[in-house]
């Protein structure tokens, strides 16, 4: 490709709202474009990008058996009333009318539409196991889409889905998917962990979420030397509770006037913060209930939705909670509420003497204690895990590593297939549903990824195995001999098979070479003065350089010689 014929609009300034290194570079070195919050055109050197990450995991699926199909991204409202999760999303999932008024949804995901296109199709156990997939557009309408391509509103996804006839076979292809999603890592060169996952809303059981190591990533990384990893949004609190020994103090009501944070009550009253129980109001298909942690903690969303078995889950308005329980927020406690349900983190079982809002504007209770002053429903554990806990596995202080999840496979079971009444016939002639599992992997998130740890202060750092082309060749002027050379030398490489952008643009060196560090391209070939001497020079993105004889074999050896690096 001649650099004077691509479409890669570089800018020198980064965006105003660019948050993070991938976000700013690729928007700045030409690969994408905003149209929309979340919603992005992915040009010529992002498309070759694209191409190359979808090319290594086409290649991995093919390797473990899988076949590739291509479903639409617009899916009837029938699937997923018959499923039941039409409305387990509210708002993230993007719905929509056709012509005749006929509800559809632009798929987040393809679960009910893949098991109901195979009922009729496999329909014997010798068809098992079948695993299919497709790389396609992603549609969840995120409220706070951010950092481009890593939380996109439309986004790339391979996702595929195996059926089995029973759960070794599953045990099997879920395995295998393992292995080739580390071999997609190790192929990407990207530094990873497997980490044990929460199922989430896709119901079902055991799930691993593969995730690159990221400053700036979204996903809080567990991890022990023992080789425990999960993401915090499962971590089990494995924690003894603490038993406080001091003597029940009677309660009082104690006017703390619009004092309402965790903070400035723990300071009005002169308590550490972990003696303030945070009392949350969520809003779930069957009405609210309340959730009680330590002050010093988090409430972690995965586990509640998990335990009350219910993905729709919402906090509670200011507004709903004013109107539904006369009080403002910071003023919530469990003393004295009657009809609703309360569920107390278990290491408020231990606690003494705590406070606890008061259920009227500008008080709370002080030396509250479970037991006298109320008692929860169910006791579970209800904390975000965090760095210092003890490990799940071995006890020792878990460490924490920020990171962005790529891939995230899956065990169904039989969720889907019995929901959409897709069944085989077994060996002993009985109809059964699918036991199920499902494997999904973020193409165009991945190339964020990639960017969020292979960039520096002039770019982009392609590893050679996405980069949009692998050498660029740059003659420092359009001096007549140095072009002829250039000129010939691209001819050469791009028979060889190289894939080379050739900068035959009119602009100065300097331009030149700037451009080639943002955009990334791994081999530089520089023509310059040196030619005269016979020489040209061939630089790496990650700084190596070497002079090599300015003849075309040697020059490609070079090139090849160093991929091997
Ligand atoms: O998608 C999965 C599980 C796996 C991930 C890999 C590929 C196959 N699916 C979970 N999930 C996440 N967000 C969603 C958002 C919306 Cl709006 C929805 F309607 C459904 C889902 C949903 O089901
Ligand atoms: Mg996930």
């Amino acid at each position: 490709m001649k650099y004077s014929q691509l479409y890669a609009p570089t800018l020198k300034e980064a965006p105003a709202d660019s948050e993070v290194p991938s976000q700013e570079l690729l928007i700045r070195g030409g690969f994408i474009r905003k149209i929309a919050a979340g919603v992005y055109t992915y040009l010529p050197l992002g498309r070759r990008v694209l191409l190359k990450i979808e090319r290594i995991v086409r290649e991995e699926m093919d390797r473990i058996g899988a076949n590739e199909i291509l479903m639409p991204i617009i899916q009837p409202a029938e699937l997923w009333k018959q499923s039941g999760r039409w409305d387990d999303y509210g708002p993230e999932m993007m719905k929509l009318r056709d012509r005749h008024d006929r509800e559809f949804t632009l798929g987040p995901t393809h679960e009910e539409l893949v098991t109901f296109l195979i009922q009729n199709e496999l329909n014997s156990y010798k068809q098992l196991p079948m695993t299919l997939y497709q790389i396609a557009n992603k549609y969840r309408d995120e409220i706070r889409p951010r950092f481009g391509v890593l939380r996109a509103r439309e986004f790339i996804m391979k996702d595929g889905y195996s059926f089995h006839d029973s759960w070794e076979s599953l045990h099997e292809t879920y395995k295998a998917h393992r292995q080739a999603y580390s071999n997609i890592m190790e192929r990407l060169g990207l530094k990873y962990a497997i980490v044990e996952a929460s199922s989430g809303a896709i119901g079902g059981s055991e799930s691993h979420e593969f995730v690159a190591f990221a400053d700036t990533g979204e996903s809080n990384i567990l991890y022990c030397d023992c080789g425990y990893s999960g993401n915090d949004e499962r971590v089990p609190y494995v924690g003894e509770v603490v038993y406080e020994s001091e003597e029940e103090k009677p309660i009082e009501k104690t006017y703390t006037p619009n004092v309402k944070t965790v903070e400035d009550v723990a300071n009005f009253l002169n308590v550490p913060v972990r003696k303030i129980v945070k009392t949350l109001i969520y809003k779930g298909r069957n009405g609210y209930f309340m959730a009680l942690v330590p002050g010093d903690r988090e409430l972690n969303e995965e586990k509640l939705k998990a335990f009350v078995n219910d993905q729709s889950l919402v906090f509670a308005t200011p507004e709903e909670i004013l109107k539904d329980f006369g009080v403002p927020i910071g003023f919530l406690g469990p003393v004295g509420v009657k009809g609703i349900r309360i569920i107390a983190d278990t290491q408020v079982k231990g606690m003494k003497n705590f406070v606890v809002g008061g259920m009227e504007k500008d008080y709370h209770y002080v030396n509250v204690n479970v037991g006298r002053d109320f008692v929860p429903d169910e006791w579970t554990d209800l904390v975000v895990a965090r760095e210092g806990d003890p490990c799940p596995v071995c006890s020792k202080p878990l460490k924490m590593k920020k990171g962005i999840e790529l891939g995230h496979i899956f065990k169904l079971g039989t969720k889907y297939s019995e929901a959409m009444g897709s069944k085989y016939m077994d060996r002993d002639g009985q109809l059964k549903p699918f036991i199920m599992g499902c494997y999904g992997w973020g193409i165009s998130r991945t190339m964020g990824a990639i960017v969020e740890q292979l960039h520096d202060e002039k770019g982009i750092i392609w590893p050679l195995s996405v980069a949009p082309f692998t050498t660029i060749i740059t003659p420092v002027s359009n001096n007549e001999n140095l072009m002829k050379f250039a000129t010939e030398l691209y001819e050469f490489l791009l028979l060889k098979g190289e894939e080379v952008l050739f900068d035959d643009r009119n602009v100065s060196p300097g331009v030149k070479f700037s451009d080639a560090d943002l955009i990334g391209i791994p081999f530089r070939i520089t023509i310059g003065k040196t030619l005269n001497e016979g020489f040209v020079e061939i630089k790496w993105r990650t700084g190596y350089q070497l002079r090599v004889e300015a003849d075309f074999e040697k020059i490609y050896e070079a090139l090849n010689v160093s991929k091997e690096k």
